[in-house]
């Protein structure tokens, strides 16, 4: 019997004299529906879960007293105790199973792509910062953008316009640097990338930073927008109650004002763009500006604002993020000091004291290899879902109910010794030279498989390479702590809670050595 079943039951024989009893005979009989998972979600005995399932409310007391920042590493453990296939449930969210084979990821994400949506429990936690925009947008919409994404990373006007963009902003961050070589003072490298790409989006999205590189220890109303509102957001994600939460305490107000900040500024630059006339400009605005819907019409404002500030979003932390952890990466005590050595001879031999271009960066093979081992072990979205809308069986035999999550772990798969080796706890960029490319490695999924894989990709790997290029040319870098591994921030990217402190001294040209045995 459904639980609707049961309580209409109660409600026709209830009289004064049993409710009582008919209200403990109803608890009961929930209790032994509901003893081993979450209220609303189907039992699955069929799958294994992780210790700690509560009656009514599945994991979610056992996921509340967890700190968000040894969320991953409980993962990996689970991973390692229960296999790859586990799942948990959630009460207000749903049952979530995890899925960490590349037979799993290339079944979700490719094969049978179109029975996984982003789904409900996605768009509705993420709206307020993503809108309509291709991060959560599923069928006729994503496609559409989709298209638009495409199509505007592929034209060769756009590339070169980027190369200069990256060269410009990296100007700032060298500047900088500087005056913190010349004071001694240490800086925050994880700070520094944060307003580098926030910047280098406004360049390339409309040809006008936000300013950020100019004000790194100050605050930009922005940037301080898109943070806190993914903050929020985020949280939405692991709480079925966020709605009561945000509406009696004074976070809901909060995320309006923090959405507005954000659309505003977006809206102001698109208006002025259309008063001032399109004239010639490579940059997305331009491109949006002319793209018209399926009916010839024109983009709404909205929409246009929802697409510009979607892709701000996802160009922003991952690619921070991900060039701060290369540089701990490269830098901390258990890395072999060759890597470091072998990195800077590179840049010096491709770039000869010059600026990065779109063909130098083709020869930076080393560089790239060190990018993509970081991903490996510091993917900037570490675990990821869709929802299954259609009842599926997944590769091991597994079956997915409609309404169901799919869930997977970039983090524990690049994580894992089957799939990697016994060395994979090492930061070894060799592993990537003279393989075929990362993106046909169902193991490796920091940039997502299929159909939906990180548009950006290419972007993301220019920018990469111009930034940590351009800084090894110049200067030597060194952690204030090359022992300890940063402590994981809150939300949905892998941050640094704390940043990444780092002292920086002016750097000697050709002497490729210093740099890796003083790190
Ligand atoms: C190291 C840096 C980056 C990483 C690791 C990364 C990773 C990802 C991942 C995992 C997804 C799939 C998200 C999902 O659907 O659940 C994604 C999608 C996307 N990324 Fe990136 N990304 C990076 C940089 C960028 C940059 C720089 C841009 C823009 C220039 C960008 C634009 C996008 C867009 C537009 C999508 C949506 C694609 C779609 O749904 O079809 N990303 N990225």
């Amino acid at each position: 019997m459904t639980i609707s079943g049961i309580v209409r039951f109660v409600a026709q024989h209830a009289t004064r004299s049993n409710k009582l009893k008919l209200f403990f005979t109803l608890l009961a009989l929930l209790t032994y529906k509901y003893r081993s998972h979450a209220i609303g979600t189907r039992r699955r005995p069929d799958l294994k879960e992780p210790k700690g399932t509560v009656p009514f409310f599945g994991h979610m007391i056992l996921m509340a007293s967890m700190p968000s920042t040894d969320l991953y590493d409980y993962f990996e453990r689970t991973y390692r105790e229960l296999g790859p296939v586990w799942s948990i449930s959630l009460p207000g969210i749903g049952r979530m199973i995890q899925g960490d084979t590349p037979e799993m990821l290339e079944h979700v994400l490719k094969t049978n792509f179109w029975a996984y949506h982003k789904g409900p429990h996605f768009t509705g936690s993420m709206g307020d910062a993503f809108g309509k925009g291709i991060l959560s947008a599923d069928g006729e919409s994503w496609k559409f953008q989709r298209k638009l994404a495409t199509h505007l990373f592929n034209v060769n006007a756009f590339r070169e316009y980027t190369s200069e963009v990256f060269n410009k902003e990296a100007q700032k961050v060298l500047d900088y640097l500087s005056k913190a070589a010349d004071s001694g003072s240490v800086v925050d490298f994880h700070a520094i990338m944060h307003a580098f790409t926030l910047d280098v989006f406004g360049s390339v999205s409309f040809g006008e930073s936000f300013g950020c590189l100019e004000n790194i220890d100050g605050s930009v109303p922005f940037a301080d927008a898109v943070g806190d509102l993914l903050g929020i957001c985020s949280l939405r994600l692991v709480d079925p109650l966020w709605k009561v939460r945000e509406a009696v305490t004074s976070v809901g107000k909060k995320a309006r004002e923090l959405k507005f900040v954000m659309r505003e500024r977006i809206r102001t630059i698109v208006e002025r763009r259309r008063r001032e006339g399109l004239g010639d400009k490579k940059d997305i605005l331009q491109l949006l500006l002319e793209a018209t819907d399926d009916d010839g019409n024109p983009l709404t404002e909205e929409y246009l604002v929802d697409i510009i500030l979607t892709f701000t979003i996802a160009g922003r932390d991952t690619m921070a993020q991900s060039v701060a952890w290369m540089m701990f990466s490269m830098l901390r005590n258990e890395t072999d000091p060759s890597v470091m050595e072998k990195l800077v001879r590179e840049v010096d031999e491709v770039l000869g004291g010059s600026l990065p271009t779109y063909e130098t960066h083709k020869k930076q093979k080393y560089a790239e290899a060190c990018f993509f081992e970081t991903l490996r072990m510091y993917p900037p979205l570490p675990r990821n879902f869709k929802t299954c809308v259609q009842d599926d069986i997944l590769p091991d035999g597994t079956k997915i109910y409609a309404g169901e999550m799919f869930t997977w772990s970039s983090y524990v798969m690049g994580r894992s010794e089957q799939l990697w080796g016994p060395d994979v706890k090492e930061f070894k960029p060799d592993r990537w030279l003279g393989r075929e490319k990362a993106s046909s490695l169902s193991k490796f999924s920091s940039f997502h498989l299929g159909p939906r894989t990180c548009v950006g990709q290419g972007f993301a790997v220019l920018e990469a390479l111009t930034i940590v290029g351009l800084v090894l040319q110049n200067f030597e870098l060194k952690l204030v702590e090359p022992g300890k591994v940063p402590e994981y921030g809150l939300g949905t990217t892998l941050a640094m809670r704390y940043g990444l402190p780092v002292r920086v001294t002016h750097r000697v040209r050709g002497d490729a050595s210093a740099t890796a045995v003083e790190a």
